[in-house]
């Protein structure tokens, strides 16, 4: 359901039902910090109501947590998130990126008050590891103010913009660090739109040497197609070899076939050693960015997502590996869409999976444990019941047809033994960031398996898939249709084919000649997208299990949206002839395969010319790059350039040339020229940077000219005032004081000339 369409009149008061139900039959009235009762609204920093009286009733039941801290949770819940930053990238670089943030940066913002008010530095995040993370607490007007925090902010701009830094919510960085995802592993992300988990996933399997390709893939997958794009977007900043984009119902989601190991032959489904299930959710837990969420939220909006959260993590556990690992997470608060959809999975799966107890994996971050006792709301008024029986008894009578809330909604009888305190749910007092609910199950390897479990299973197994179905007649299709899921999505399948060069392509060996590659580059996992096995223009590199997938399943079943990283790109004429130049997302797969002569060596004086221009003259350049240009005779070169006088930038860079006849330019977007050029010069140098100081010139002269012309106008009003005053003081002579040129001076006192002007010009637009 859409959410605009959830209808909450969250003033109303509740209908009072006679007992034994529990009912939430508080008439609202809002509550102070102390727990009085207050008729006044509360609203946020938006003026937006923040209070919904069946929300906080409804998870006051629930006791997600002792009745002291309401207070503090609700104080935080209506204060606006802070900003949380994650520096990406392989290792090395990212270090270094950190390296500038401490040594540049943080010097200049410590120690800044405003208004007299101490302003906090951004902080470290202690258990994310390497300090890659860091929160920033700083309102946008104080922000706008401080010069120092504007520079800070600007970096982070550019950086972002290029990839190298990702903005994403603390919490959310959590269900991939307890995945520990190696280069070797298969991973799948069910839900994985926009991507800020995908990119660390990503980020997780290269982890290893940061040139190498690692052997491990990532699925990221989304139902909605437009969001796969916003993925492919978003991965595309860490674009790899290994990554590939699906847009299925996960819940469905189709096997995807790999040949079997040898001595076995024929093709065998792929399973995962990672999973991470972030399944959609109501999303309460994300109130102090969705601020609509106060008037929109539902009391029964979590049993509505409940079945489909069961049925993604019921498919995400049939896909793993033994010993595999799948993180279940939701921005939700609520146990129906948390506690109960894991209990319901554990049981349903043969004692095949166990929670993990991951407490100690994070130090520092702080986390409540899951709960084993929750209530269920069963209709809009908010009528609780403890357990399914006293549903069933309070519905036996009942006509109404509407769907009914399945029995897993509810705690199940052993829930005891299920180890749900394991689970994490984390609340935004305790440090200062949305609400999440996180666990990781681990699917025990078949050694560990009791023998007696395999039969018991099968019975309580069918009963669940019937609950779910609804339908006890519909049971035995759905259970066979879910050993072979068709993907679902709805909408029709219109992708680009994705086509394997063969390798005695001649347009292809023509071409990778010219780029003074080695034969060590795996020219035979390169892709082309089109319809027409003849034309080259994109060339796409995937690892080598991709390759596999690619050949052996039908892309339109798995619906793929994208994989590999765009490493060449062909950008002849078809008169001239092909002409490949390097991508710049695939210079470090390039790297290890291209021969000395295709590299040029150069400095950061030329590096500062190459990022000034598009394409600059050999001639602009200095020795001995100038003449090292002069002498090459093809087009398409790597530039290294090691920045030596940097304390702080050690690593070299590395960034793909196209060469022409009498210039050579940066084959860099505008975004990823400007952020480095901030980074290694600390100004942007590049054209578009210079196109914004001209702008900003611009805006100030403007605003200069405008200020002599208000200047003007105020001596001129001087003046006027002064003839007035002339005249005045010959009436008052005659007639006595009145508001004069005195109490406008009074007024002005203490204000600059600029402010005077400001005011001129303020009071001139108000009257004019
Ligand atoms: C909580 S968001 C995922 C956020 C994402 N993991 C991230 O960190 O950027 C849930 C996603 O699930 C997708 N979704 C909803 N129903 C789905 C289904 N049946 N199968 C797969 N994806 C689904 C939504 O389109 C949405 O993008």
């Amino acid at each position: 359901m859409g959410r605009g369409k959830v209808k909450v009149n969250f003033l109303c008061s509740f209908d009072v039902v006679a007992k034994p139900d529990r009912v939430l039959q508080k008439q609202y009235k809002g509550k102070g910090d102390n727990g009085a009762a207050t008729t006044t609204k509360r609203t946020n920093e938006w003026g937006v109501p923040s209070e919904n009286p069946k929300f906080r009733a409804y998870y006051e039941a629930q006791n997600i947590m002792p009745a002291a801290e309401w207070p503090a949770f609700i104080n935080s819940m209506m204060a606006p998130l802070p900003t949380t930053f994650r520096v990406t990238g392989s290792r090395a670089t990212a270090q270094e990126l950190n390296e500038l943030i401490k040594a540049q940066y943080l010097p200049s913002l410590t120690g800044i008050t405003f208004e007299d008010q101490p302003i906090d530095p951004p902080k470290q995040i202690s258990w994310y590891p390497q300090g890659l993370v860091w929160q920033l607490n700083l309102a946008k007007r104080v922000l706008r103010k401080l010069p120092e925090f504007r520079a800070f902010q600007l970096f982070l701009v550019y950086e972002t913009d290029a990839g190298n830094i990702s903005r994403q919510e603390l919490v959310s960085m959590i269900p991939p660090l307890l995945l520990d995802v190696q280069p070797h592993h298969i991973v799948m992300d069910m839900c994985a739109a926009p991507g800020s988990k995908s990119a660390q996933l990503i980020e997780a399997l290269h982890s290893g040497d940061a040139e190498s390709i690692p052997s491990g893939l990532l699925v990221a997958n989304d139902s909605d197609y437009k969001r796969t794009h916003m993925l492919v977007h978003q991965a595309g900043r860490l674009a790899s070899p290994a990554l590939m984009v699906t847009n299925v119902d996960a819940s469905h989601f189709t096997n995807i076939k790999v040949p079997a190991e040898p001595p076995n032959t024929g093709l065998v489904n792929l399973k995962f050693d990672r999973i991470l299930a972030d399944v959609p959710c109501t999303g309460d837990g994300t109130l102090r960015k969705n601020i609509n969420i106060w008037r929109d939220w539902s009391i029964t909006a979590g049993n509505g997502m409940h079945s489909l959260q069961l049925r993604i993590l019921l498919r995400g556990m049939k896909m793993l590996k033994p010993g595999g690992l799948i993180a279940y997470s939701t921005c939700s608060l609520n146990p129906v869409e948390n506690e109960a959809v894991l209990a319901a999975a554990i049981n349903q799966s043969s004692d095949e999976f166990v929670l993990a107890d991951v407490s100690d994996r994070l130090p520092g971050l702080v986390t409540r444990p899951g709960m084993s006792k929750w209530t269920v709301a069963i209709d809009r008024e908010g009528t609780l019941k403890d357990t399914f029986a006293e549903y069933e008894e309070a519905m036996k009578d009942s006509t109404d047809t509407r769907k009914r809330v399945l029995e897993s909604c509810w705690p199940p009888q052993d829930v005891g033994d299920l180890h749900l305190e394991r689970a994490m749910r984390i609340l935004p007092q305790d440090q200062d960031t949305g609400a999440f609910f996180v666990a990781l199950l681990r699917k025990v390897a078949k050694t560990e398996l009791p023998s007696s479990t395999a039969q018991d299973t099968t019975s309580q197994k069918r009963k669940a898939e019937e609950e779910l179905d609804g339908q006890p007649g519909q049971k035995r299709a759905k259970v066979e249709a879910e050993e072979e899921p068709e993907g679902q999505t709805g909408g029709t399948y219109a992708e680009q084919p994705f086509r394997y060069i063969a390798e005695d392509n001649a347009q292809m060996q023509e071409g990778l000649k010219t780029l003074n590659l080695l034969p060590s580059f795996p020219s035979n996992l390169l892709f082309a997208r089109s319809s027409k096995a003849e034309s080259i223009r994109s060339v796409y590199l995937t690892n080598s299990i991709l390759k596999t997938i690619l050949q052996h399943n039908d892309i339109a079943k798995i619906r793929l949206i994208n994989c590999g990283t765009k490493v060449i790109a062909d950008h002849g004429t078809p008169q001239a002839g092909k002409a490949f130049r390097f991508m710049h997302d695939g210079v470090s797969l390039i790297l290890p395969h291209i021969k000395p002569e295709g590299i040029l060596h150069a400095s950061t004086a030329n590096l500062k010319i190459l990022l000034a221009s598009y394409n600059p003259t050999f001639e602009e350049q200095e020795e001995p790059f100038r003449t090292a240009l002069r002498n090459k005779t093809g087009t398409s070169y790597l530039v290294r350039v090691e920045p030596t006088e940097s304390e702080i930038l050690k690593q070299p860079f590395i960034l793909p040339l196209w060469r022409a006849a009498a210039s050579a330019g940066l084959l860099l977007d505008k975004k990823a020229r400007s952020a480095l050029s901030l980074r290694v010069f600390g100004e942007d140098v590049s054209p578009a940077g210079k196109d914004q100081e001209k702008n900003a010139k611009e805006k100030e002269d403007k605003a200069e000219e405008a200020d002599v012309e208000a200047a003007v106008a105020v001596e001129e009003a001087e003046l006027a005032d002064l003839e007035l005053e002339d005249k005045r003081v010959d009436i008052e002579e005659t007639a006595g004081p009145e508001r004069g040129d005195a109490d406008v001076r009074e007024e002005t006192a203490g204000m600059t000339q600029t402010e005077i002007s400001q005011s001129a010009v303020v009071q001139g637009s108000l009257e004019g």
